[in-house]
């Protein structure tokens, strides 16, 4: 029979992260706006077809702007480990704060683990935690650092976000086709220039 494995096993730490609004959406008044936003633009929305669309558009908008709580599961780094975890090309979506209109792309977030290492999938959960609201790219891609900096301690934090916003390429200047860059690197891999180089090298983008 095997034995059960006396090896010990990390012990999980987790701080419950949770929306940043600060009371429920009131749908109901949303979605009476929109029904006026429509109208006044001369969109009708008598038919069939479109009665539920105001009310479509409030829960949308709700949902863009209600990210889902989760916890920051951390574990300690019992083996030292002092080399870069990066996660790559994680899907982005988050509405630009000037048009309320969607940009979407990818991120790239890694960090050099000092007392501890983090759950891998939060990397994507604290880039939903700030895409879900209005937002300018810079700010999302500092927020994202910043906050990994402040809440894991580790020696040093890297975001790159490549996104397209459709207040850009479907509207304006309907500049079809560009996407924006953007990073911020803190700690080591901001001072340090081989760190520096491999956590650009390992996305993928020219050191
Ligand atoms: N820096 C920054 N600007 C953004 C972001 N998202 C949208 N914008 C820009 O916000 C600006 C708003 O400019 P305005 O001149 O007030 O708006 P507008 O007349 O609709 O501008 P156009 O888009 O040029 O037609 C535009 O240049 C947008 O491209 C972002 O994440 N970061
Ligand atoms: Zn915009």
């Amino acid at each position: 029979m095997t034995q059960p494995s006396t090896v010990p096993q990390p012990t999980p730490s987790a701080l419950r992260v949770v929306s940043p609004l600060q009371r429920e959406p009131d749908l109901a008044t949303a979605e009476e706006a929109a029904r006026r936003f429509l109208t006044a633009l001369g969109i009708d929305t008598d038919s069939e077809s479109r009665r539920g669309t105001p009310g479509r558009m409030a829960r949308a908008y709700a949902e863009l702007f209600s990210p889902r709580p989760f916890d920051l599961t951390t574990f300690p780094n019992d083996e030292r480990y002092d080399e870069l975890v990066l996660a790559r090309g994680i899907p982005l979506r988050s509405v630009c704060e000037h048009h309320l209109l969607p940009f979407v792309g990818t991120a790239h977030i890694g960090y050099l683990p000092g007392q501890r290492i983090l759950g891998l999938s939060k990397l994507a959960r604290v880039l939903e935690h700030f895409a879900c609201r209005p937002q300018v790219q810079e700010r999302l891609t500092k927020q994202v650092a910043d906050w990994l900096q402040a809440q894991l301690e580790p020696k040093g934090v890297g975001v790159v976000i490549q996104a397209e916003h459709t207040c850009m390429t479907l509207r304006g200047v309907q500049a079809t086709g560009t996407t924006t860059m953007t990073s911020t690197l803190l700690g080591t891999l901001r001072t340090d220039a081989r760190s520096r180089g491999e956590f650009l090298a390992l996305t993928g983008l020219p050191g």
